[in-house]
Formats: C-alpha cells, structure tokens, sequence
C-alpha cells in the first residue's frame, strides 16, 4: 500500500519543512509515503471563500483515482489514539487496498464536493490547527503509528 498525503498550498517556513522532512524519511523507513503539495490558488484574494474551496477542491479531486481511499483530515472527523490509529492503518494494509490517501483542506477547508467524494473523514483534535502545522503533526502519527504495530520504542503507552 502507497500512502499519500496531499495538503494545499506550499510552505516557505524552512523549520516546519525540515521538521516534515525529517518525519517523512522515517516513516518511509515502514511505507512508501508520498508527500504532495497542490500550489496555492493565484489571485485566491479575488475569490470569495466558496469560490476557494471549489477550486481547491477540483484540484484536490483530480489526483484522486475511484480506486483511491480518499480521507479528509477534518477537525469534525473521528478521534483515534495513537494507537487505535495504528490498528486502523493495519486494517487499511490487509484490505489489499493500493493507494489511501489522506488530504489536509486550505484556509478554509474543503468544498462540498471532496466531502461528498470522501470515505472519511479524521480529526487530530477539536481545537483547529493551521494548515501549515496538519501536515506535521499528521506524518508525526503516521510514523508513532507504524512504530506501535512494529512493537518499536517511539510510542510511550
Ligand atoms: C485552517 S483549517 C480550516 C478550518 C476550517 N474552519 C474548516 O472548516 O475546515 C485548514 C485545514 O487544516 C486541517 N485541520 C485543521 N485542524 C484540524 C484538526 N483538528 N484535525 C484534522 N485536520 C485539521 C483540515 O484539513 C483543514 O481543512
């Protein structure tokens, strides 16, 4: 199984990219991990916030096959543990599923459409995180969660 992660809009904060980098080189010591940022929209200040989000959500929609599992990160979406989460990646892999894909929205989140297309929807919390921080701390718990199923000594229960 190919895991992806697809955030919008780049960032030009050279810690939090290291900081990514650093967790994205581990956790492809476990998966094959992608890591994909759709540029921001051009002249997103002319557009009003639902304008953004259906633009943003066609883009998000086209790099998405039927095949694909497409999970919203959402902060409405469900709760896990770090270690339920793990259980869930498990389930994921012996599903025989290829590609699960998991997406983080823009400034203001998703449009109608990509909620509609999704088979889920996961929250890291209930507080709202920018979505320059989501990314980081979601391929955090990508890697704690395959340390859990590894038996490795990352995750402190
Ligand atoms: C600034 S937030 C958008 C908040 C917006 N009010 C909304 O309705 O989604 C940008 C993106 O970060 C992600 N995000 C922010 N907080 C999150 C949380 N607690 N759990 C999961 N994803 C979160 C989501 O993908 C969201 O689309």
């Amino acid at each position: 199984m190919t895991i992806k992660l697809l955030a919008i809009g780049k960032t030009d904060n050279k810690e939090l990219t290291s900081l990514i980098e650093v967790y994205k080189t581990r956790l492809n010591h476990y998966i094959k991990f992608e890591f994909e940022v759709i540029p921001d929209l051009k002249k997103a200040k002319n557009l009003s916030e639902n304008e953004q989000k259906h633009k943003e959500g066609e883009l998000i929609l086209k790099k998405i096959s039927p095949s694909d599992v497409l999970i919203l990160l959402d902060e409405n979406g469900k709760q896990f543990s770090s270690l339920s989460f793990s259980n869930y990646l498990q389930k994921q892999m012996n599903s025989g599923l290829k590609h699960l894909i998991f997406v983080i929205g823009g400034p203001y989140g998703f449009s109608d459409e990509v909620y509609m297309k999704a088979n889920g929807k996961i929250s890291l919390s209930k507080m709202t995180f920018s979505h320059q921080m989501v990314r980081l701390f979601f391929i955090e718990q990508l890697y704690r969660g395959f340390t859990i199923l590894k038996n490795e000594p990352y995750h402190h229960r």
